[in-house]
């Protein structure tokens, strides 16, 4: 597989690696990506590595799984957030030594909500989760990236993206928009969390501003959910040049 990617990266950090002022690629065609040899140009369709963000509750899972269903490879920034904390991983050693025992339920594992309740809204305290974990995250995330295989069109759904500056490790950066009204609405209706814990975990990110200036695509999910499906489908069509297969999801 072309590996030349990885090959000159720079810092690793949250679910990716900045690399030192690199032109982004596009998957239409726009040259920013290393140049193949001609065996590699006839043989392989060029993976697609895209970086999907967007504010917390804006509708990111909901599109990866969309993506999915078309074919993509997800990587999942929250689901390995997930993994690398689990009992007995260094992760969730490295946290109980930061933040102390009371953020362990009474099962030796991580409670979650505690440590939100924590460091959201606790500019330092979070700093330090993200120092810990953030490591760990990339590093997971480059093993999938690198087994993903060389055809794969990879979604790398990572909610930092903006705050970590990591859009010059994409080749397209798509963006899910969701107002910051839309966004606590959702929270607060579908996930049953306090409106005072959404408001402070939407206070930990960037604005939605900063998000659309990185992005290359952006996806409007602050309507209906059907408004979804035309938008993925030109996506879809613009990352392999293929039609989007029909999916019970759409
Ligand atoms: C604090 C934790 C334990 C709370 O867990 P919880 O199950 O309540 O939330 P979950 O992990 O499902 O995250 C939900 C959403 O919160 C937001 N969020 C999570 N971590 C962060 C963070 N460090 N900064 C800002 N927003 C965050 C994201 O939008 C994410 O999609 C957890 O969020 C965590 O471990 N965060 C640090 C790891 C991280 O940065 N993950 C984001 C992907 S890199
Ligand atoms: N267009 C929509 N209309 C109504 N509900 C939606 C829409 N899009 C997503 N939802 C719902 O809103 C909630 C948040 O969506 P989702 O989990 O996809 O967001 P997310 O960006 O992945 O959030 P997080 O940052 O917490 O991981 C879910 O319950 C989802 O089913």
């Amino acid at each position: 597989m072309d590996t030349t990617l990885y090959a000159r990266t720079t810092t690793l950090r949250c679910l990716g690696r900045a690399f030192g002022g690199e032109p982004r690629a596009g998957p239409g065609g726009e040259a920013a990506r290393p140049a193949r040899t001609a065996r590699q140009a006839t043989t392989l369709t060029p993976m697609v590595n895209v970086g999907l963000t967007g504010g917390i509750g804006s509708g990111k899972s909901e599109v990866s799984r969309r993506l999915a269903a078309y074919g993509a490879v997800v990587v999942d920034a929250d689901k390995i957030a997930r993994e690398v904390v689990e009992p007995g991983t260094p992760g969730l050693a490295a946290l109980v030594e930061e933040f102390g025992t009371e953020v362990l339920a009474a099962d030796g594992t991580l409670d979650r909500p505690k440590l939100g309740t924590v460091v959201f809204g606790d500019k330092d305290k979070l700093a330090r989760l993200n120092a810990i974990l953030h490591p760990l995250i990339g590093a997971r995330a480059d093993a999938l990236r690198a087994a993903a295989g060389p055809e794969a069109v990879l979604v790398n759904d990572v909610p930092l993206l903006a705050e970590n500056r990591l859009e010059k490790a994409y080749d397209l950066v798509v963006v899910v928009d969701a107002s910051p009204e839309t966004q606590l609405d959702r929270l607060v209706r579908f996930r049953g969390m306090a409106e005072a814990d959404a408001r402070a975990r939407m206070a930990a990110q960037a604005t939605r501003a900063d998000r659309l200036a990185i992005a290359d695509v952006v996806v409007d999910n602050d309507g209906p959910i059907d408004d979804l499906a035309p938008q993925l489908e030109a996506l879809w069509l613009r990352l392999t040049g293929k039609p989007a297969p029909e999916t019970p999801a759409d």
